[in-house]
């Protein structure tokens, strides 16, 4: 094992493994903090759920996800979070990351989230979504971690009681030894996190290959680009052309969607335009009892036979609002999620073979629901979101698994990832 991927959500942790495999490294995600022994693999990333939760229990699950790693035989650590640095003002990127610098003994990391092929660049230490700052993005109103500023040096060393600096894009555009020498002089001066700017892939092999031999790298996915070649370079890894391979399965094939935002309700608006099979769950009335998970169960097993189905709770942002007045925002999203994970299991009882889920949240539920440990990581469908092979544990079958970010993907997303595992339309 080369890498220990430490990822701060469920989603987030297959993006960056599918980023791993694209470059040829054997992956294997495992779902929270290992308790028995770890699978044969390049990279194994531990996904854990702490992005939100409180400092503390953030760094308890980190430093227990660090300890298996290590045991493991980890040569470097890669702590994953969001590519919009989603975080609150206590955390938990900076006492995440300073409680694994102080156990790996190392006292210079970098911090880079740019992932540009999904739109997300940093230059000069500040945050860009797309043509927008960090601050001027949709991420200003999110629910649980509003970023209103876009000044990532500002934001990380407001979180952290060690000297955050910047390496910026002059240096990295002149490649992997002046940005080098650069996190050299920065330690020199005092700095033990440096953001680090980057606007396209190029840079990110450039930041990976600098930053190849640190004992710990802090980013979103992008940077892990990057790490196979530069592993490859110092002959610790022979790439896999095979990597993202995974076996062909027969089955039925399914859509659970439980995320509300943009990019989601295009891609449902899309399947029911071109006249997509679906169930739509109303939260109301679930909440009222004149729906049920069983009963909207058995009107996608029935439509299953024929065709995919989209199963979806997937709504805009007014519905969604009126909703999370009338039963709270926790309540709401539980009964959902909830309902949407026996869905997907009872799919998946009755023969769907291929899944894809939407949504953070949604994915913890459906995979907890279905009692899946691992997800071998296999082909990407788009930037970030790849298909992954997990056993169904009743049936003994493989079991394949998209488990989709809110944000990503086109709106034909969908019908590709289908596609793509081999349903015939
Ligand atoms: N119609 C609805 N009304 C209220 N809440 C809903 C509705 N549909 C889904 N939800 C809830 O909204 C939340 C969506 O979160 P989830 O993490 O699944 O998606 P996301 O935030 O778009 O994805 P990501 O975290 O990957 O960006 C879930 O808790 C879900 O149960
Ligand atoms: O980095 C990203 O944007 C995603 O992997 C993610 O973490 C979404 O929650």
């Amino acid at each position: 094992m080369i890498l220990g991927v430490i990822a701060d959500d469920f989603t987030g942790a297959t993006d960056v493994a599918s980023m791993l495999v694209r470059a040829g490294m054997r992956t294997v995600q495992v779902l929270g903090v290992p308790q028995g022994a770890l699978p044969e693999a390049d990279a194994i990333v531990v996904a854990l759920k702490s992005r939100t939760t409180a400092p503390e229990a953030a760094v308890r699950e980190s430093l227990g996800a660090l300890a298996a790693l290590r045991a493991a035989g980890a040569r470097q650590i890669y702590f994953k979070y969001c590519s919009t640095f989603d975080s609150t003002p206590r955390g938990n990127i900076g006492p995440v990351t300073d409680a694994l610098m102080q156990a790996l003994g190392t006292d210079l990391t970098i911090a880079c989230p740019a992932f540009p092929e999904n739109g997300r660049t940093v230059f000069r230490g500040h945050l860009f979504v797309g043509d927008a700052l960090l601050s001027e993005s949709g991420m200003r109103q999110h629910p649980l971690t509003p970023m209103t500023d876009a000044n990532l040096v500002r934001v990380l060393q407001a979180q952290t009681a060690q000297r955050v600096g910047l390496l910026r894009h002059d240096t990295v555009a002149q490649g992997a030894a002046a940005a080098r020498a650069r996190l050299q002089a920065l330690q020199a001066e005092g700095v033990r996190i440096a953001v680090a700017d980057a606007v396209d892939n190029g840079d990110l092999l450039t930041l990976a290959e600098a930053c190849a031999e640190l004992p710990l790298v802090t980013a979103g996915s992008g940077v892990a680009l990057g790490l196979p070649p530069a592993y490859a370079r110092r002959g610790w890894l022979r790439p896999d052309a095979q990597a993202a391979a995974l076996p062909a399965v027969r089955g039925a094939s399914a859509v659970v969607s439980g995320s509300c935002s943009e990019a989601t309700n295009a891609q449902v608006a899309r399947w029911l335009h071109n006249g997509g099979a679906a169930v739509q769950v109303d939260p109301l009335a679930l909440h009222e009892g004149r729906q049920t998970a069983a009963g909207l169960l058995l009107k996608a097993e029935q439509m299953l036979q024929q065709q995919p189905v989209l199963v979806y709770a997937t709504a805009a942002p007014e519905r969604v609002g009126a909703v999370q007045q009338a039963l709270g925002v926790q309540a709401a999203g539980e009964l959902v999620e909830q309902a949407l994970a026996r869905i997907a299991a009872g799919l998946v009882q009755a023969g769907v073979r291929r899944l894809v889920v939407a949504g953070g949240e949604t994915s913890g539920a459906v995979v907890q629901a279905l009692d899946v440990q691992q997800l071998r990581i296999g082909p990407s469908i788009c930037p970030g979101v790849p298909w992954t092979a997990a056993r169904d544990a009743a049936s003994g079958d493989t079991l394949l698994l998209a488990l989709k970010s809110g944000n990503f993907g086109g709106p034909d997303f969908f019908r590709e990832a289908l596609a793509l595992a081999g349903h015939a339309p």
